[in-house]
């Protein structure tokens, strides 16, 4: 399985938590705002708990980022990852998340790293950080140049920028921190986390609405 286990939803919500005991809000939250997916970022001592507490709920698809080694592709799929994000590419990280049949979207920024992923066997990669290192233009040329690759751009990515990414039909997904907002958990803004993880529904529909307004007969 790949991308597919995302189950349709185009936008990863990044986390940076450090408190197990909010994780249950944050999922409640992301729920309520259409939007029940997470990436947990491996940034925290308490990530494995964090995302331990929220893919228990079973209401949300939970996965790992900046999983850098084998031995967190281990903890990640202890504490319940079905998906397994890293920032750049790592063939153990890889091969690791292969043996255990965890989908894995490494980060890319360059057609070496696209070759060394697709030499690994893969097809759908992150590009990271997205907007630093080119941003739409860069999907672009390497989409042209690898049209069998599918990407997942994360990194300075916000609710105005991503329809865009999302319109091209290389990009699968976007990743990004702005619903969940490292201000907004800290507060503890559980409304706010649904308010924007909606609203990002409303601004996607209303783009889709508007392309198919502009598309000939
Ligand atoms: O490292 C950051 C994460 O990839 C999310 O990026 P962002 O906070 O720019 O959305
Ligand atoms: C940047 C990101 O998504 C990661 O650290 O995996």
């Amino acid at each position: 399985m790949g991308v597919e286990v995302l189950d349709g939803h185009r936008v990863v919500p990044v986390v940076v938590l450090d408190d197990a005991a909010r994780a249950d809000d944050l999922g409640a939250a992301l729920v309520a705002g259409g939007l029940p997916v997470a990436e947990v970022t491996f940034r925290t001592p308490e990530a494995a708990s964090v995302l331990g507490r929220l893919a228990e709920r079973g209401d949300l698809v939970v996965g790992a980022g900046t999983v850098i080694t084998a031995e967190q592709v281990d903890r990640a799929h202890d504490a319940g990852a079905r998906f397994v994000v890293s920032p750049g590419l790592s063939a153990d990280v890889v091969r690791r998340c292969q043996a255990l049949d965890l989908p894995v979207f490494p980060g890319v920024s360059t057609a070496t790293e696209i070759i060394a992923a697709l030499d690994l066997g893969l097809e759908t990669v992150k590009l990271f950080p997205a907007e630093a290192c080119g941003g739409l233009p860069t999907v672009k040329a390497l989409s042209a140049a690898f049209p069998q690759v599918r990407f997942m751009p994360t990194g300075g990515i916000t609710a105005a920028s991503a329809p865009a990414y999302l319109a091209h039909p290389a990009v699968v997904a976007v990743g990004g921190s702005w619903m969940v907002a490292p201000d907004l958990l800290a507060a503890g803004d559980w409304d706010e986390v649904s308010r924007r993880c909606a609203d990002l529904h409303a601004d996607l529909h209303a783009d889709l609405h508007a392309d198919l307004q502009g598309a000939p007969a």
